[in-house]
């Protein structure tokens, strides 16, 4: 059984495949929250932006086995087909890899489409996964250590960027913390890439934009 709070078709947001059509399927739940206001001060992640409980979203629901969630994402994709470019479903959450298994990466898969996933990496990810997004949470412990974009929401005093680095990603990206302080959180974060070029600039583009 998986359970999802959403599935929806808009562009990615953010990181390395900004602008790329995409399903997102957001997973329920969270191993870093309870996604409650009420316990956010006492979370282990505090800043997040997403309401992940539940799952009464546009296009969520309770689905019994993976080829029933890959059948509902794949209704999702409004694009039309073409030889250059494959459907591309990007599971999110809430963290995705409470729920995300081989079964379902395979599904998505005999569907045709190239899979995605943002993870706060304290999880192991199913093997076959297209494209991992990493981004840790400070007082975490890291186990999913490569992948392709490391976005690091900044600042997090306790997860500073040094701590990363190392790391085998692609690329390094730091993507300012939204909320009451968004605006210095940009600025500082502008600053750092300027100083230490290993780091590029991540913007949560839909927000401005107007989508989803
Ligand atoms: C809501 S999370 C879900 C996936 C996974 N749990 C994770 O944290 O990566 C999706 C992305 O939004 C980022 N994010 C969450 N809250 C944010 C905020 N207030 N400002 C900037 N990025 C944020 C996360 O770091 C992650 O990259
Ligand atoms: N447009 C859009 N892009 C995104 N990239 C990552 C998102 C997420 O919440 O995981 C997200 C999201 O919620 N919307
Ligand atoms: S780990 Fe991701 S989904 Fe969980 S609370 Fe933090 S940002 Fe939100
Ligand atoms: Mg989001």
């Amino acid at each position: 059984m998986y359970r999802v709070k959403e599935i929806f078709y808009t562009l990615q947001g953010e990181g390395s495949h900004v602008g790329r059509p995409s399903v997102f399927c957001r997973f329920t739940s969270c191993n870093l929250w309870t996604g409650r206001e009420a316990d956010r001060h006492r979370a282990i992640c505090r800043f997040c932006d997403t309401d992940f409980v539940g799952t009464d979203g546009p296009g969520g629901g309770r689905f019994a086995t993976a080829e029933d969630l890959a059948s509902a994402v794949a209704k999702t994709w409004q694009g039309r087909p073409h030889p250059r470019s494959k459907p591309y479903v990007v599971c999110t959450g809430g963290e995705p890899l409470l729920q995300l298994d081989q079964a379902a990466v395979d599904a998505f898969h005999s569907k045709g489409f190239e899979v995605a996933i943002e993870t706060n990496g304290t999880r192991p990810a199913p093997a076959g996964v297209d494209w991992i997004c990493v981004s840790p949470k400070a007082g975490t412990n890291l186990i999913l250590t490569k992948g392709d974009d490391l976005k690091l929401v900044f600042p997090q005093p306790m997860a500073e960027p040094k701590r990363f680095e190392h790391l085998a990603f692609t690329r390094f990206l730091l993507q300012p913390m939204d909320g009451p302080d968004l605006a210095v959180n940009t600025r500082a974060a502008i600053e750092y890439c300027l100083e230490h070029p290993q780091w590029e600039l991540s913007v949560q583009t839909h927000k401005n934009l107007g989508i989803r």
